[in-house]
């Protein structure tokens, strides 16, 4: 008899977020810390676990709030960790305590969701997996959780003040790329005498993979870049693609792996080449025009020496320009055979959503069809569940744009964005289609990535093209047999992506772009479904704006 007598497990963590003075990529800056490390603790679990997460915030004058990203919260809409949506800030000197479930085995991330404050370095990885007695659908010998990031010097309270001065000062491309937490700056251009950065420095030394000649390594690789689209690449070996976002994924193989921010994906990797040596593990900006070097690791074969430099220059940067083979492998990504879950047949509702930067008020903003997300100082969730009508504005923003004559292929005037914190409500239980519609910036010839992050659920992705979505023409294409379920997806250059998901988990969920200045700069939309199934909310998420008080009988 298989009867599993295993009975979940609470994972108990306690945490303390500090800035600390620490060199990822050789230059010396404040970085934000979770029990002194950045990237933070990886939280492992297995399916069915209670994960409790007791945040102590010791960062002396500034809020946070932590997103555990992929876990659907079902039940607990209240420890999503999204300020202004589901929760108040957690004050400095105060202790927030989540509590939740990890439903699903797969590879997930947690990273902060207040301002700008996941790429001060609060991020870490989470491997829930299987209950045991039941085993994945592909064979491996070892695990392994790897961070991507991209690095910025000037902290995120100069980058915030630029990006929302009419004066707008864009932040540029980042200063270098981290694998693991860690990099390379090239120490010899920084001209401030003050500032330290010295390549020499052990905290920047590059992130070592050893593998045993002949095992079978399963790469767990997440990105929580701020800004860039990256490539992932291990000099010699080929990638075999088999999760994507907590979902298996019908194995398909790449020398590149291109990964969005939010994204995670699994990939398997042979140690099969000749051992007498080791390979570079590299990463690299796409889809931007790069401005930053690689980013490097060693991929280490046992006996050698883990810092011993392969023999070879690192490898070749894919052309960063390369948006066709940016697209192939979206499209390459489905459902694997028989472990799919099939979207419902058709939607109750189709949202268009036109992803357009534009300027409100003369300040550069981003907006989805002409509205530029504005967060009310009352969470949401708080203001929904307790009927604070006054705390948000009540006009729903729109199901779509004009789309007849809106020409996505040259800029737009646009000044006339609005800023408004109204939201989409959903009717619960019912099957929601999303488009996403790129367009052109506000600079000539330019379109960007943009990946969008859901909370809350996950979506089957039915299709991407390029161009102008035809309402008429392109659903008769969606993949309706074996898409694969997400919850972070690009939307390419030029392009439109159409999800489908079902809005069944009561609560307020934040859906936006997962690029750190744009979500800042309004890039997002929020959706509530089944409020009135909400529980009793508890009193820790409240005490901002007209929350104050709320929680006390
Ligand atoms: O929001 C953005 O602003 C800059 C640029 O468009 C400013 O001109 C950029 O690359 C973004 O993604």
């Amino acid at each position: 008899v298989n009867v599993s007598t295993v009975e979940a497990r609470i994972r108990h963590h306690k945490w303390e977020l500090k800035y600390e003075y620490k060199s990822p990529d050789c230059f010396r800056k404040l970085v934000i810390t979770v029990n002194g490390r950045s990237p933070g603790p990886t939280i492992l679990a297995q399916k069915g676990d209670t994960i409790v997460v007791e945040v102590k915030n010791s960062l002396g004058t500034e809020n946070a709030a932590i997103h555990w990203h992929g876990i659907r919260q079902i039940g607990t809409p209240w420890f999503d960790g999204t300020e202004g949506v589901t929760q108040c800030p957690i004050l400095p000197g105060e202790t927030f305590t989540y509590r939740f479930v990890v439903d699903r085995a797969g590879t997930y991330i947690y990273h902060a969701h207040y301002g700008m404050q996941r790429e001060g370095g609060l991020y870490g990885s989470i491997r829930v997996a299987l209950p045991d007695g039941e085993s994945e659908p592909f064979a491996y010998d070892y695990d392994r959780s790897i961070l991507l990031n991209d690095w910025y010097h000037k902290s995120t309270y100069e980058q915030a003040a630029g990006l929302s001065d009419k004066n707008f000062s864009w932040v540029g491309e980042p200063q270098s790329l981290l694998i693991q937490g860690r990099g390379k700056f090239n120490c010899f251009t920084v001209t401030d005498p003050n500032s330290l950065c010295d390549t020499s420095n052990p905290e920047c030394s590059p992130y070592v993979l050893t593998v045993v000649p002949g095992k079978t390594y399963r790469l767990r690789l997440s990105s929580v870049t701020a800004l860039s689209a990256l490539s992932f690449q291990i000099e010699g070996h080929n990638m075999t693609v088999v999760e994507a976002d907590g979902h298996y994924v019908e194995p398909f193989e790449v020398k590149s792996l291109f990964i969005y921010s939010g994204e995670t994906y699994s990939v398997l990797i042979k140690a099969d080449q000749d051992p007498s040596r080791n390979y570079w593990i590299q990463t690299d900006v796409v889809s931007r025009k790069p401005n930053t070097t690689s980013g490097s690791a060693i991929l280490n074969y046992y006996p050698n020496h883990p810092r011993r430099p392969p023999p070879t220059p690192t490898p070749a940067r894919p052309q960063w320009d390369d948006a066709d083979s940016r697209l192939s492998q979206s499209l390459s990504i489905k459902a694997r055979r028989g472990l799919g879950r099939p979207p419902p047949a058709t939607s109750d509702r189709v949202i268009l959503l036109l992803n357009t930067q534009n300027e409100a008020d003369g300040y550069r903003r981003w907006s989805v069809n002409n509205v530029s997300f504005n967060h009310p100082h009352t969470p949401y969730l708080i203001a929904l569940k307790h009927k604070l009508t006054g705390e948000f504005d009540q006009t729903p923003p729109p199901d779509g744009y004009d789309f007849k004559n809106f020409d996505i292929w040259v800029k737009q005037n646009n000044s006339n964005a609005t800023t408004s914190s109204g939201i989409y409500r959903l009717k619960f239980s019912t099957t929601v289609d999303i488009i996403l519609q790129n367009a052109n910036t506000m600079n000539v010839n330019d379109s960007e990535t943009h990946p969008w992050h859901l909370h809350g659920h996950d979506f089957w992705v039915l299709g991407y093209g390029l161009g102008k979505f035809d309402l008429f023409k392109d659903p008769k294409k969606y993949n309706l047999v074996d898409p694969i379920e997400k919850n972070t997806v690009p939307v390419h250059r030029y392009g439109w992506t159409a999800l489908r998901f079902v809005a069944d988990n009561p609560g307020a969920w934040a859906f936006h772009c997962h690029i750190e200045s744009h979500f800042y700069m309004g890039m997002g939309v929020v959706f509530e479904e089944g409020i009135e199934r909400v529980g009793k909310l508890p009193s820790s998420i409240m005490g901002c704006g007209a929350s104050k008080g709320l929680g006390f009988p």
